[in-house]
């Protein structure tokens, strides 16, 4: 559980971050979403006592993480500024972690494998890849089994197959009944991987809410599924609140009142095949928009400037 309380941040004239309240619930992936500069890194490194906040607080299961005995047992966290030795192997950089951390060396073998590293344990962290240099950083940051994982932006530089990784991780750490806290600037990302969203724009709250709901008030919860038996999952998916419509003898379906990922997780339990899964994106890039259009701090343009002709 993660819990701040009128949490501010400034640097200077800057307000980084402007009087957040907000829970992190455990059993639940909550997305931390907002435009750039909305001040999620400077929250997440106040979280982890990088950062003193200026006013307010923000503890973790019920204390500031310099206060925790063990802290990389309670709060796993990636975040972006890395400080890997470019000279030091994976396996070793996990293994001096835990050392210093009273964490046996087994679970350095276990997060290895967990994050996908195997091969590549033995190699220079300096050659790594962005994507492996994030798995190296997902390792580090569940080395200790803590009940809270929190990850900055995440998926960034990793392939499809590494982004679906992460997904299932999440999901799965959830599942076990860990705090989840992830951020994000693709509202995209996290409506597939989120049940519960905090969005924030220029340091200030700007909602505190479910996907679902943040879905229905954009009035885009259609999802498109495209499957081998539609009877059958219309028969697995229907409950109250749950509107399904599609021809007869189509593979379609158009479904609103329950999200992608329940329809995924309802077919998997059914097991029926699915061939299409979109819900309409479109509409919850355009609530996320909507919502933080006030708190952008840099507005694009879309007008280019002339290109200087070729001379003939
Ligand atoms: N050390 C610092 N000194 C001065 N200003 C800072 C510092 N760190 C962050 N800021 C400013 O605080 C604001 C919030 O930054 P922060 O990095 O927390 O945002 P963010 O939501 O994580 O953005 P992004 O998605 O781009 O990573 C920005 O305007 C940033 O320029």
């Amino acid at each position: 559980m993660i819990e701040a309380q009128q949490l501010t941040k400034r640097y200077g004239e800057k307000t980084a971050v402007d009087g957040l309240d907000f829970v992190v619930k455990p059993g639940t992936v909550t997305g931390f979403l907002g435009p750039n500069g909305a001040g999620k890194s400077t929250t997440m490194r106040m979280i982890v006592g990088l950062d003193a906040p200026t006013a307010g607080s923000v503890t973790v299961n019920g204390r500031p993480y310099a206060r925790h005995r063990a802290p990389l047992q309670e709060v796993g966290a990636l975040l972006e500024a890395k400080s890997i030795h470019p000279g030091r192997s994976a396996y070793n950089h996990l293994r001096s972690l835990a050392l210093t951390h009273g964490i046996p060396r087994r679970r350095v073998d276990e997060v290895i494998d967990l994050a996908g590293l195997g091969s590549v344990a033995r190699k220079r962290a300096g050659a790594f890849s962005l994507g492996m240099g994030q798995r190296l950083g997902i390792a580090a940051a569940l080395l200790g089994d803590p009940q809270t994982v929190m990850l900055d932006e995440p998926v960034n530089g990793l392939d499809p197959e590494g982004v679906l990784w992460i997904r299932n991780l999440l999901t799965t750490l959830a599942e076990e009944g860990r705090t989840v806290f992830v951020s994000s600037h693709l509202m995209s990302e996290m409506a597939l991987v989120a049940d519960h969203l905090i969005v924030v724009g220029r340091g200030r709250l700007l909602a505190d809410t479910t996907v679902r709901d943040l879905v229905r008030q954009a009035g885009g919860d259609t999802v498109t599924v495209k499957t081998q038996d539609p009877a059958r999952l219309r028969e697995a998916l229907a409950g109250p609140g749950v509107d399904i419509t599609g021809h007869v003898g189509s593979e379609e379906l158009q479904v609103t009142g329950i999200t992608a990922r329940e329809i995924g997780l309802k077919a998997a339990e059914h097991g029926i095949a699915l061939f299409e899964l979109s819900p309409r994106t479109m509409s919850l890039e355009q609530a996320f928009m909507d919502l933080t259009r006030d708190a952008v701090e840099y507005h694009g343009t879309t007008t280019t400037a002339e290109t200087p002709g070729r001379a003939a």
